[in-house]
């Protein structure tokens, strides 16, 4: 068999920054695969079923459960132990740093998209890789066939502190779109029972492929960042089978909405790092959804002093050693699932 198709996570980080090698292969059931660049899966099965599938890993190259289920997913309908039903572009963001072990290798990707990769002089490799994964979704949501189509996208991801809540998806802003209740229960299923509500735009991938595509678009936090082989995968088996059963399975019915099971929280405040002498008011083994009160001095930016605007604003990615002008924390506030509106 062809190395790519025979072990394609090893064959996507043997070819770290990309293969202009295409590669097409039409399995027994019917279903075929084309490799349109290192790490770039597109899955079209013979009659596909309604729905337009992204799955994408490795973003970020040290978060590597979602690499591990993604590689398992991809080996599976390679030896057609998994079915798929709807198209399916599989996406290993960043191999370099996979490679690396580490969150990126000159810049995070995860700030470089919806057209961030070509603001300013900077040019990097991660940079020319966010710029041609546009252009691979682009192409996948753009290529479907006729009619009434469901675009999904789920990049997946893991923390880098311990979270009191495991596992937990970004909903990037809807731009007052409602937001939707099926996709509250997918990431249910999916042992995800916490959603933060982004309330601007952002440079992420998943806040990129809900602005261009219209896509159902999420960052998914499945646990924290721990090496290849490290990960317990029992944590996220609800997350491998809600996924392996999308592709597979016409349409997920979770029964009725039951908002008690959601906890949502709506950001507060997104602090970017300003200056050099930036530091967190708080220990670096606090969790994400520690929660503080108003007038708690979070963070200090140079001269300014930033605070907790609310009683009860949980902490949540902080991170004092971004680059500058980047996030360095978000805060969130729980809201009642009732008060959404909700599709
Ligand atoms: O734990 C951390 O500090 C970062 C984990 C991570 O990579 N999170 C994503 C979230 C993206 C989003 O806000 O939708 C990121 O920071 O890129
Ligand atoms: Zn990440």
């Amino acid at each position: 068999m062809n190395k790519a198709f025979e072990d394609f996570l090893a064959w996507t980080c043997a070819n770290e920054w990309g293969s202009e090698e295409t590669q097409k292969k039409t399995l027994n059931n019917g279903v075929t695969l084309s490799i349109w660049d290192s790490g770039v899966l597109e899955v079209s099965p013979p009659k596909p079923g309604k729905k337009d599938i992204v799955l994408s890993c490795a973003v970020h190259g040290n978060e590597t459960a979602p690499i591990e289920i993604c590689r398992d997913i991809i080996n599976d309908i390679i030896t057609e132990k998994q079915t798929v039903i709807h198209r399916t572009l599989f996406l290993i963001a960043n191999p370099a740093s996979i490679n690396k072990g580490e969150r990126f290798v000159e810049e995070n990707m995860n700030r470089l998209f919806s057209g961030a990769h070509s603001n300013g002089k900077a040019h990097n490799k991660e940079r020319e890789r966010a710029a041609k994964i546009e252009q691979y979704v682009k192409r996948f949501y753009e290529t479907s066939p006729e009619g009434e189509r469901e675009r999904l996208h789920y990049d997946l991801h893991t923390a880098i502190r311990d979270s009191k809540r495991e596992k937990f998806a970004v909903y990037p802003f809807t731009h007052g779109k409602p937001y939707n209740k099926h996709q509250l229960q997918f990431l249910l299923a999916c042992g995800v029972d916490t959603v933060l509500l982004n309330q601007a735009p952002t440079t992420t991938f998943s806040y990129f492929s809900v602005n261009e595509f219209n896509a159902h678009a999420f960052t998914v936090e499945l646990g924290k960042v721990r090496p290849f082989g490290e990960n317990d995968r029992s944590k996220f088996a609800a997350a491998e089978q809600t996924l392996r059963r999308l592709i597979s399975e016409d349409s997920l019915d979770f029964g009725s909405f039951e908002p008690n099971k959601h906890f949502i929280f709506k950001e507060a405040q997104t602090i970017n790092r300003m200056n050099e002498d930036f530091e967190l008011n708080f220990a670096d083994d606090v969790a994400n959804f520690t929660s503080f009160d108003k007038g708690d001095l979070l963070a200090r930016d140079g001269d300014e002093n930033l605070y907790a605007q609310h009683d009860g604003e949980h902490i949540i990615f902080p991170n004092a050693k971004v680059a500058l002008g980047q996030r360095a924390l978000l805060t969130v506030v729980r809201v009642p699932t009732e008060s959404l509106e909700l599709e």
